[in-house]
């Protein structure tokens, strides 16, 4: 894995918006894999900046998602569907058609998680993937303890994630307790990957990335086995 240190979360957003606008230039129908929680924010928004700037066009750029919680709609504000249209989206000049993120709010999801890994493999999969970790180390919406042989598939969230994701809504019992995600092997599949790393809650995540052992129990390991892993982090995240 590749480690570029940066100062700050200001800085890890550039350097990365740096990353992957470099690769939406220079390769023609980009399938670009994208994350949520508060880590990309920034970069989403320098990707904007640089959008309204220097005209770096998303036209022929395809994304997927990694997960969505089960039980809300796109129109729920707060659905990934919603996070992605309202920080990213509905500000570049992207074609809405061509951004992929699971349904929740579907009837048969069991079936939702087998569309949405096969669409992914029809568009020759995923050329980039951006990831953030959880405290926990889980990526995506994979918990510890999931195999790393995963695809889409449907996840309990864990106690440590439903909190972690409470401030985003009113009130406990409308945090969702269950998410559809891509799996692990869905994720290890990638061409590329970005890891987004920023902050003192992440500092154990981080330590036990680079240093513990690759284990189930700790789903970011796998990342060690990655042939072209990336990973920008803060020094808030790296400092022992
Ligand atoms: N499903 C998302 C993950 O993709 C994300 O990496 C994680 C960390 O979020 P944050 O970046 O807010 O710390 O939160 C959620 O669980």
């Amino acid at each position: 894995m590749n480690l570029i240190k940066v100062k700050d979360y200001a800085e890890m957003s550039q350097k990365a918006a740096e990353f992957i606008i470099d690769k939406v230039r220079s390769t023609p129908g980009l399938k670009l894999g994208l994350a949520t929680g508060g880590t990309p924010v920034g970069t989403y928004q320098k990707l904007i900046e640089d959008h309204q700037n220097n005209k770096t066009s998303y036209h022929d750029v395809v994304t997927f998602n990694l997960d969505e919680y089960i039980g809300l709609s796109g129109e729920n504000k707060n659905s990934y569907r919603f996070f992605m249209n309202n920080k990213l989206f509905n500000h570049i000049d992207i074609e809405k058609s061509n951004t992929f993120i699971p349904r929740g709010d579907v009837e048969d999801i069991i079936s939702e998680c087998r569309k949405y890994e096969e669409l992914i493999s029809k568009h020759g999969g995923v050329d980039l993937q951006i990831l953030g970790i959880g405290g926990n180390g889980h990526i995506g919406f994979n918990e510890p303890g999931t195999s790393f042989d995963t695809k889409t598939h449907v996840v309990n969230l864990a106690d440590s994630t439903i909190q972690a994701n409470a401030r985003f809504f009113n009130s406990m019992e409308e945090v969702p307790t269950q998410a559809i995600t891509m799996g692990i092997s869905s994720i290890m599949k990638s061409k590329e990957i970005l890891l987004l790393i920023s902050g003192e809650g992440k500092r154990e995540a981080m330590k036990q990335l680079l240093h513990g052992k690759i284990s189930e129990e700790f789903p970011a390991s796998v990342l060690n086995t990655h042939p072209a892993v990336t990973i920008i982090a803060d020094q808030a995240a790296l400092a022992d």
